[in-house]
């Protein structure tokens, strides 16, 4: 019998979450429990979910969601989200992702989404379809007695004004999105966060398959009172046969949209008695966490790989969207396989403003539509991608004069996976 693709109807919907589950690893072979379903119903649009059926059997799941996305310069651009793409390893390598990925570009080219974003499970899926990795992450393990951290010091310090206070999930739910969006009108990087998604992560309705312990909560509030970051934190309980506490910290999410919140709730989760190990969770390569303390060796990477994946649908929109801190003007040859955005266009930009155009000019660079989903929030650099081969320069100098147009002083971030 042949495979039949489809958009997901309600009906399919528990089979479909079911081969999400074997897709991922999660759970062999049932559905989650009926109350599950009825709440991701509720948040879910069944038109953007495809999934492929083998004799009624799903075996290839795919869904995309609308998301904004934060650019250079906090203007937001709508991007079709992609997740939840699994194909069973019965059906594995046959085309399977090929064709949902190909219907789902097309219907958000069609409705107007300037990029479509990703966060990948493994570095070769998707550069095949025009994606590159836009932002990257690092995360940190702390040991802090050897930070050096002044023990006795009160965080946040007394000149800062501010204050840190425990609050608990409600709290969370009620301050959060509004901190979100400060830091989305700043933050390069940064995806829209929905109701739900405060819901999940202060556990409510936590899906059967995620294991939830409550974190502690704690918000710096400035000296006018407003709430400046937020950070959620875990700690496991560990003694050393001495009876020293030797307790872990494993930040779960840390916001901070000024540099007083951001170096008050690092300096307060590493200054916790009995906490001897600080995880920093994923933060930007460069966060200034590691020069916070004062002996930064006690600061160890841990994780430093791609994360959020860029795959721009609409090349003038995408690159008028953002802002840039030169003057320039350049001539970009675009490649893209599926014919969805590629072309020829001049770039010609400013500190006061952007233009992209389809032009018939020479070139000065060329490269594929993936590597300019790379550059395009700032972080990847055109001499590095000229030097790996992956951007062609027509004229001397046009690579050096993309870097200077396309980064940015503080790289992009992506708080979330999704
Ligand atoms: C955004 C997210 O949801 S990320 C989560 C992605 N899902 C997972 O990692 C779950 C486990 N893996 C899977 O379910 C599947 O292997 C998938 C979804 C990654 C790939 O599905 P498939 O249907 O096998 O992919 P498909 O057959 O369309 O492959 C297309 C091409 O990509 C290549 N490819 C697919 N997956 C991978 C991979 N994991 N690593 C390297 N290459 C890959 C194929 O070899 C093929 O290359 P070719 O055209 O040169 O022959």
């Amino acid at each position: 019998m042949s495979l039949d693709r489809r958009t997901v109807s309600e009906a399919d919907f528990p089979d479909w979450l079911r081969a999400v589950g074997t897709g991922f690893l999660r759970s062999a072979s049932a559905p989650p429990p009926e109350e599950e379903v009825a709440v991701r119903l509720a948040h879910t649009d069944l038109s953007r979910l495809q999934g492929v059926f083998d004799a009624g059997r799903c075996v290839a799941t795919f869904r995309s969601f609308a998301q904004e996305l934060t650019v250079v310069g906090g203007a937001k651009v709508q991007a079709d989200a992609v997740t939840a793409v699994t194909v069973s390893p019965t059906h594995r390598r046959r085309g399977l992702l090929s064709r949902m990925m190909a219907t789902d570009l097309a219907a958000a080219k069609e409705r107007g989404d300037v990029v479509a974003s990703l966060i990948a499970a493994e570095y070769p899926i998707y550069g095949r379809y025009g994606f590159g990795p836009a932002t990257w992450t690092a995360e940190w393990e702390i040991d802090v007695p050897r930070a050096g951290l002044d023990p006795r010091a009160p965080v946040p310090s007394e000149a800062d004004g501010g204050r840190i206070e425990l609050v608990d999930g409600a709290d969370v739910r009620k301050l959060g999105p509004e901190l979100h969006g400060r830091l989305a009108a700043r933050q390069h990087g940064v995806v829209s966060r929905d109701e739900r998604w405060w819901q999940r992560g202060t556990g409510v309705d936590v899906p059967s398959f995620e294991s939830w312990t409550e974190p502690f909560y704690a918000v710096y509030r400035s000296a006018d009172g407003g709430t400046d970051g937020l950070i959620a934190y875990r700690a496991d309980d560990h003694w050393g046969d001495g009876k020293q506490p030797l307790n872990k910290a494993t930040v779960a999410g840390m916001l901070a949209v000024t540099p007083a919140a951001e170096r008050a709730l690092w300096h307060f989760v590493c200054s916790i008695d009995w906490i001897t190990t600080v995880r920093s969770g994923h933060r930007a390569p460069d966060d200034v966490l590691p020069l916070l303390l004062p002996d930064p060796r006690a600061a160890r990477i841990v994780t430093q790989a791609d994360w959020l994946w860029l795959r721009l649908l609409d090349i003038p929109r995408a690159l008028e969207a953002r802002t840039y801190a030169t003057e320039a003007a350049l001539v970009v040859d675009v490649r893209d396989a599926t014919g969805l955005a590629g072309g020829r266009f001049l770039l010609d930009v400013s500190p006061s403003g952007a233009s992209c155009v389809p032009t018939t000019r020479d070139a000065d660079l060329t490269l594929d539509v993936a590597e300019l989903g790379a550059l395009y929030l700032g972080d990847e650099s055109p001499v590095r991608l000229a030097a790996l081969g992956r951007l062609d320069e027509h004229r001397a100098g046009a690579a050096a004069t993309a870097d200077a147009v396309f980064r940015t002083p503080r790289r992009p971030w992506c708080p979330d996976v999704f």
